[in-house]
């Protein structure tokens, strides 16, 4: 039997090509309104009309085969064959946007220039009727010489004209190579408007309602401040919105824990169920409404558009501590987590730009922080308002997210003029089409989010919660003595405490940061397993983790516990990926360095600051 045949998915950035790989293969890679979403090469199964099975490549989008970025790198080196372990594509699908086609068009000339078996995908024909075009496919395809069919990814519409297509290019490679394309850029550019012109049959203009919006949007004052109050709304919102759901959660969790405590004997599996599993991973679980939420407006911010208006607005600011507009993409995308946040940094081209990056990326606020926040600010921050409804809880949380931000811009500056030194580097970026989000993606997206943190909760937190609530659990106290005391780790937790001690911190916060290296979240589960294992009253150890806090710590300890979280390099799995995208441990090594240091002081900072002013 001979090898499975492949397919590879080309074409600029934003065309629709994950979407389509989405559509074709039934896959659920990430789909996104800006440029730049796809960083790496997927591969999925298609099925021919014919039942025979083509392996189909979902590639990073490219404006040309000599970019430089390293996303773009991997594109260039599947299709001419040199990825490692990849033969060259038989067939190549080339997605152009059939609202952009001029821009379009001139990579386009590019791929067909190989003169490979090629299939033109014209797709968001659905926007360029939006916009008022007509297109001719049946004139683009005797301009291209290759077959052109128009396409709504979204929609799923022309899906099977493709694949058939598909099947028919892969019989009739196409023998004559089109030596007949320009090599130069303005010539490509030159014959690209020509094409798209006389593929376009009609054009009305259409484009009023969307220029005028951002001129709203993209105002350098009225800009800034719709993206800062847009931010705003989202941390009120986490705290305000989740409420009822968190509490009930909550709830269900402390019924079942009565349940088992009133169902099984006393005993080590009644201990390790309520103690370690419900009180600890439990109390982790209940932030599942406060990530929801975070993550629908991520969604929507990056469905519709306005994520790359948010990356051109704050391309000035980035360009005045050394980097430019296209980190934004990536450091908000650090905001759910780092390491998609790292991964991002590949459609950056300039090496210093994109190690800043890398370096600065732990300090936007990960959706595992959250979790960390919310119970500390629910345990010391009063539930109060400040006036005009904004709740001081979601006040705090927004204080936490812009000390991240402003870290990092302070980091990005201190490293452009020493270790990354270099001139800033221009930005350029399309700015997408305004979208309405649809509610499947939207669900999908969200469901996809919600999985993601449960499976953390049910595997790494789970494990490092356990492993901590056995350290906690022996050997066995003696009458009269405590339980953390006796334990190992409350050995442990003894020998970090002289280290800790200094900026505030108790035993049981210096105990819980050592498994949040596994995951951040399980600082908050280990604080609720020690306190569980080592609770000396019965009534308030059923009442959680958050009133505990409430009880036992001082507001200066706890704020130095939020400012330590906002700064420390807690997640082994960052420095994993930090490690493979800048090819060494060195790197990662200054990030946990100054990540460690910086987390001390302002930790430190913050707990004699809070102590001298009575707090
Ligand atoms: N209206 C409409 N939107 C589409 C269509 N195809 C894709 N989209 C949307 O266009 C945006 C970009 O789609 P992607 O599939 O992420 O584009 P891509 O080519 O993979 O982009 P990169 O990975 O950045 O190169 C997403 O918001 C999609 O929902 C279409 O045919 N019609
Ligand atoms: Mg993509």
């Amino acid at each position: 039997m001979s090898r499975k045949r492949t397919a590879a998915l080309l074409g600029n950035p934003n065309s629709g090509k994950s979407a389509l790989f989405n559509a074709l293969t039934g896959a659920r890679q990430k789909i996104a309104n800006y440029a730049g979403v796809t960083v790496e090469r997927k591969a999925g199964r298609l099925v021919l009309p014919s039942g025979e099975p083509v392996e189909l490549l979902d590639l990073p989008g490219s404006y040309s085969f000599d970019a430089a970025s390293p996303d773009e790198a991997v594109t260039r080196d599947v299709v001419k064959g040199t990825f490692e372990g990849e033969a060259v594509p038989d067939v190549i699908i080339l997605v152009l946007d059939a609202a952009n086609l001029e821009q379009h068009l001139v990579f386009a000339q590019e791929v067909l220039e190989l003169g490979r078996p090629t299939v033109v995908a014209l797709n968001m024909v659905d926007l360029a009727e939006r916009d008022g075009l007509t297109l001719d496919p049946a004139a683009l395809s005797q301009a291209l010489g290759v077959p052109v069919i128009p396409t709504v990814a979204v929609r799923r519409k022309g899906l099977a004209e493709l694949t058939d297509a598909i099947a028919e290019a892969e019989t009739h490679a196409d023998e004559e190579a089109h030596t007949r394309w320009h090599v130069t850029l303005p010539e490509r550019r030159l014959s690209a408007k020509h094409m798209a012109r006389a593929a376009i049959l009609s054009k009305s203009t259409r484009h009023t309602i969307e220029n005028g919006v951002d001129r709203v949007l993209l105002n350098p004052w009225i800009g800034p401040f719709i993206l800062f109050s847009l931010l705003f709304v989202v941390f009120q919102a986490v705290f305000a919105w989740a409420t009822p759901f968190a509490d009930a959660l909550e709830g269900g969790v402390g019924v079942i824990s009565q349940g088992v405590s009133d169902t099984l004997p006393e005993g080590l599996l009644r201990d390790f169920l309520t103690e370690g599993v419900l009180a600890g991973v439990g109390s982790v679980v209940v932030f599942l409404p406060q990530i929801i939420i975070l993550f629908f407006f991520i969604l929507v911010m990056e469905a519709s558009g306005y994520m790359a208006r948010a990356a051109f607005l704050m391309d000035r600011l980035m360009a005045s501590v050394g980097l430019s507009g296209r980190s934004f993409i990536p450091l908000l995308s650090s905001f759910a987590c780092a390491i998609p946040g790292i991964m991002a940094t590949r459609s950056i081209s300039d090496p210093k730009d994109r190690l800043t990056t890398i370096l600065i990326a732990p300090l936007m606020t990960c959706s595992a922080r959250l979790p960390v926040y919310a119970v500390v600010i629910a345990a010391v921050i009063p539930q109060t308002s400040v006036g005009l409804g904004v709740g001081l809880q979601g006040l705090v949380l927004f204080a936490l997210y812009v000390a991240g931000i402003v870290g990092a811009m302070a980091v990005a500056l201190v490293l452009r003029r020493t270790v990354t030194k270099g001139a800033a580097s221009g930005f350029i970026m399309e700015l997408p089409r305004y979208q309405l989000p649809r509610l499947k993606d939207l669900l999908i997206g969200l469901w996809q989010r919600a999985w993601v943190f449960l499976r953390r909760a049910g595997t790494i937190i789970f494990v490092a919660t356990i492993a901590l609530w056995v350290l906690l659990s022996f050997p066995k106290a003696e009458a009269g003595e405590s339980q953390l005391d006796a334990s190992f780790a409350g050995a442990i937790a003894d020998t970090l405490h002289p280290v800790l001690a200094p900026v505030g911190f108790n035993r049981e916060m210096s105990l819980a940061i050592v498994p949040a290296i596994a995951a951040r979240e399980v600082a908050v589960s280990a604080l609720a397993t020690t306190y569980a294992v080592d609770a000396e009253d019965e009534e308030l150890a059923a009442q959680g983790v958050t009133a505990q806090i409430a009880a036992l710590w001082s507001l200066p300890t706890a704020l130095a516990f939020l400012a330590w979280f906002v700064f420390a390099p807690q997640c082994l799995s960052t420095i994993a990926v930090a490690r493979r995208e800048t090819n060494g441990w060195k790197w990662p090594a200054v990030m946990v360095g100054y990540l460690f240091a910086l987390a001390w002081l302002a930790a430190g900072a913050t707990y004699w600051i809070a102590v001298s002013l009575g707090l």
